[in-house]
């Protein structure tokens, strides 16, 4: 089947500027670019005709939860990349910590079958690094990767034993696969809900302090070090935390990291004093210094990727209150608006950098082959409107949480199509196409 894309407008790759190009979809993959104003000659085709919005590659996620199995009253494979693709996200990795754990092969072949013929968007599952998640006992890795999974990772929780640690990392570097890290110290933390700071002082609540990340990111670039695994900070959200990857990289340590756009735009401070559990997440929302040494490290590469860490929760759990509801909160839906609106219209970013920061960078990452426009690549391509200003409504969400703190945010850049494998997935006009 045939499908051109006629009147987008692309970025060049040479200055960043954008011109009007055509693309021709055959097979699933990207078959011919046509640039200029006069149009291809598409008899026989299916034509799309995008009226100047952007095309992008689509956009990857190598942070996401979608709840199933186990928790399908929060988010199923169905309704979590149904919320990715109008989001604009064709590629998402989704961490193992469901009911069961995602530990086995089987676990791991549901998820993926699951995936096949439910799922609108590509799914690419962690495993988990320890058996439920426990700290106890490694899984069984190779069957695991030979089963479909990415990489490892106890997301949800971190590694609290070195030599646990260490030996996860030195089975992953012999399967060549890299190791994702929650970094989280337990014995530091103790049951706090918010950042050890101003709103925690205020309102006399128990803080979580940062070291209690930056001592697991500190302790696993040691160990990756020593042990030449791929290590893969998840959400990092102080400065502290920026600092140890900055030097783990200036000695040559394979160590990359991720940032969440919450982590990007919010501190402990912007929290309403209602104490709303929609802006309760883990890691919390940290200082303005914080946020701003998170901003710069990813400027610098010192961290490589910016994911959502879409953490689902229903609203009965939400509403138990800042220190009973769950951690997380969800992020398809307002992740690109947010960062194009809050980064790239204010100035501070080129387009190009923070869209190369959700697709390219993470595809190279992760050694994907997805994340680009080049003839032959499987055809993952969105349309972006980047005219119209609309707020953000939880009532119109894909995914079953509502769980933001960006309601009526008044943002820029919303997806308005997007096309997984040379099929259109979703359309704001007419929804999810199956
Ligand atoms: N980020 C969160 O606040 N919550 C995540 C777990 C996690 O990512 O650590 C969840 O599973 O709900
Ligand atoms: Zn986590
Ligand atoms: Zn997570």
């Amino acid at each position: 089947m045939t499908t051109w894309i006629i009147n987008a407008k692309r970025l060049s790759e040479q200055n960043g500027e954008t011109e009007i190009a055509h693309v021709r979809v055959e097979n699933g993959l990207i078959a011919e670019w046509r640039e200029g104003g006069s149009l291809p000659d598409t008899t026989g085709a299916e034509v799309i005709d995008a009226r100047g919005k952007l095309i992008s590659p689509g956009l990857i996620d190598m942070h996401v939860h979608l709840r199933e199995p186990g928790f399908e009253y929060k988010e199923t494979i169905a309704s979590g990349t149904e919320s990715a693709a109008k989001g604009g996200f064709t590629t998402i990795a989704p961490m193992p910590n469901t009911r069961p754990v995602m530990d086995t092969p089987d676990t791991i072949r549901l998820v993926l079958d699951k995936a096949a013929t439910e799922g609108v968007v590509r799914v690419l599952p962690y495993a988990a690094i320890t058996k439920n998640e426990l700290g106890r006992e490694l899984t069984d890795f190779a069957a695991l990767k030979e089963a479909g999974a990415i990489g490892f990772t106890d997301d949800g929780v971190g590694v609290q034993n070195a030599q646990m640690m260490k030996n996860a990392m030195a089975l992953a570097k012999s399967l060549d696969m890299p190791i994702i890290a929650h970094c989280e110290d337990d014995s530091l933390v103790e049951g706090a809900a918010v950042s050890e700071g101003e709103f925690a002082r205020k309102h006399g609540l128990k803080g979580i302090p940062n070291e209690s990340e930056a001592i697991h990111v500190g302790r696993d670039i040691l160990l990756s070090e020593a042990t030449g695994v791929h290590y893969h900070v998840c959400h990092v959200s102080t400065e502290q935390s920026v600092r140890l990857i900055r030097l783990g990289k200036s000695v040559g340590v394979k160590v990359s990291a991720e940032v969440c756009p919450h982590h990007l735009l919010l501190a402990d401070e912007d929290i309403p004093d209602s104490m709303d559990a929609n802006w309760k997440m883990n890691p919390p929302l940290r200082t303005p210094k914080d946020v701003e040494a998170c901003i710069q490290a990813l400027e610098d590469g010192t961290i490589d990727i910016i994911v959502t860490d879409h953490a689902p929760h229903s609203e009965e759990e939400k509403a138990r209150g800042m220190e009973r509801a769950p951690f997380g909160i969800v992020g398809f839906e307002t992740a690109f608006p947010l960062l194009y609106t809050k980064f790239v219209r204010t100035g501070r970013w080129s387009l190009d950098f923070l869209l190369r920061r959700m697709t390219s960078d993470p595809a190279k990452l992760f050694r994907l082959p997805y994340g680009t426009m080049a003839v032959g690549a499987p055809a993952d391509l969105i349309l972006i409107d980047l005219e119209n200003e609309r707020e953000v409504d939880p009532a119109k969400f894909l995914t079953k949480g509502r769980n933001t703190p960006f309601t009526g945010w008044k943002l820029y850049g919303w997806p308005a199509l997007t096309m997984v494998n040379g099929n259109v997935v979703w359309t704001e006009e007419n929804g999810i196409n199956r």
